[in-house]
């Protein structure tokens, strides 16, 4: 079948959710789970707290509220409970146990009045006028929190450190989670140095995988970058044969010019084509195939703003996808402020900074710079604007769509 030319961005976005694994498990220690994917509901064994709690420091006392004659009596200091080891012995109306934030309430207590209520005189207490404690005050009840078998976290949620803490107060040490897809990454073109070693007056650094390796890090992927080759049938097949992953991303080398290597290269292990362009600027030449042994290779045009810009919009949801995230990101509803060009035939996504205005409104400005190969206008921007494919020309204050890229700039 021949290859797909142009598609849309939402059908490209839509061929990489359904190419990527089925998600897999694996088992990690709680210190090691920020950022992964749940891939179990968590639900506890036991309640939180697990024993009714004192809120604060004082005295767990039987409420006595509604006996005013015996509120002017002095009350007697049984014993003490403090956070870790409870008071063991039996309370009754006239005594008081000494308590502690966070230490159990003795069964028979029902109120915690604060030490700043309270004279003592050796093992006697005295309770301040209007400083009597109702029933219930000061004390935290027994799964007050949380109790045994809620569903404290569902599955596919992101382990952020507020989850994190949630699952270690739930007492697990270990945690299921959705295992890392493996993108490996190479480079191709003569022109490219690495950073470190001495450029050639016709090279450039190679900046593109940097990006590309913190992005799919922060996306949830597994990151193995496998250098950069040179302009040669030999070097790209070298470097790409036997490789392991789950997907190949390859940078450069994806237009039409006589040395955009890359796809014959992959003839010799058995390229099929799935698409070959995406009718979007930047990143037109952006294209999918599957290697004869059924890896996936997703090709990103060299140009920094086109291969970040194509990695936000077709690797991720891949990324997302391989650990059971289905969903398209949010776009947000943005105001322009400063007018925009009709679009040509390619839906564009542009470069833009967008900020809130006095009243919370979402602004979202383009930046004025759009050509794909400017590294520092992708440095400057937090958002990719969106202009549909043929929409007219738009002005100040018009609402647009606009995709937000998890920074602050
Ligand atoms: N006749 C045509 N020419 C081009 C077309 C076309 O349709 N017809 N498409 C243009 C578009 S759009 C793009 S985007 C580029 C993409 O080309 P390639 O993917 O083949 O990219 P290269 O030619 O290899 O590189 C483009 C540019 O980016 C620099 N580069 C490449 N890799 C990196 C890297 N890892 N780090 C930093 N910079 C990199 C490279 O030196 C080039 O300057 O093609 C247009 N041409
Ligand atoms: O699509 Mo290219 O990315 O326009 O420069």
């Amino acid at each position: 079948m021949a290859a797909l030319k142009g598609i849309s961005v939402d059908q490209a976005a839509d061929f990489l959710r359904m190419v990527a694994p089925k998600p897999r498990t694996q088992k990690v220690k709680l210190e090691n789970a920020g950022g992964r994917v749940l891939a179990e509901d968590v639900l506890p064994t036991r309640d939180q707290p697990p024993f009714n709690a004192s809120a604060m420091d004082g005295y767990a006392v039987v409420d006595l509220i509604s006996d005013e004659a015996l509120q002017n009596e002095p009350l007697t200091v049984v014993g003490e409970s403090l956070a870790g080891r409870r008071f063991k012995g039996d309370l009754i109306v006239g005594e008081a146990v000494r308590i502690f934030t966070g230490a159990p309430v003795p069964d028979a207590a029902n109120a915690v009045i604060i030490q700043e209520n309270v004279d003592r005189q050796l093992d006697l207490i005295f309770v301040q006028p209007d400083g009597w404690a109702s029933k219930s005050d000061n004390i935290r009840p027994r799964g007050g929190d949380f109790k045994a078998g809620d569903v404290l976290l569902e599955a596919g949620q992101i382990l952020d450190p507020w989850a994190l803490s949630l699952i270690a107060a739930a007492g697990y040490d270990k945690v299921i989670v959705r295992k890392k897809p493996v993108v490996a990454i190479l480079s191709n073109g003569d022109e490219l140095v690495r950073v470190g070693d001495k450029p050639k007056s016709d090279q450039i650094f190679e900046s593109g995988s940097h990006a590309l390796i913190a992005l799919i890090e922060q996306w949830g992927g597994k990151a193995r970058f496998l250098g950069a080759a040179g302009d040669s049938l030999k070097a790209i097949h070298k470097a790409l044969k036997n490789v392991k992953a789950d997907l190949i991303v390859t940078i450069g080398g994806a237009s039409v010019g006589d040395y955009d290597l890359v796809k014959p290269a992959l003839e010799q292990l058995g390229l099929q084509v799935d698409f070959a362009s995406i009718n979007i600027r930047p990143g037109k030449p952006t294209w999918l195939g599957n290697l004869e042994d059924g890896t996936r290779v997703l090709g990103l045009p060299g140009n920094p703003a086109s291969a970040m810009v194509c990695a936000q919009l077709f690797l991720r949801p891949y990324i997302e996808a391989a650990l059971g995230r289905y969903e398209p990101r949010p776009m947000l509803a943005a105001k322009l402020s400063a007018a925009l060009p009709a679009n040509g035939p390619r839906e564009g996504w542009l470069r833009a900074v967008i900020t809130h205005d006095d009243k919370g409104q979402l602004k979202v400005t383009a930046l004025r710079d759009q050509d794909s190969s400017l590294v520092t206008v992708f440095a400057k921007s937090n958002a990719l604007l969106r202009r549909p494919s043929e929409a007219s020309a738009a002005k100040t204050g018009d609402l647009v769509q606009v995709l937000a890229l998890d920074r602050l700039v």
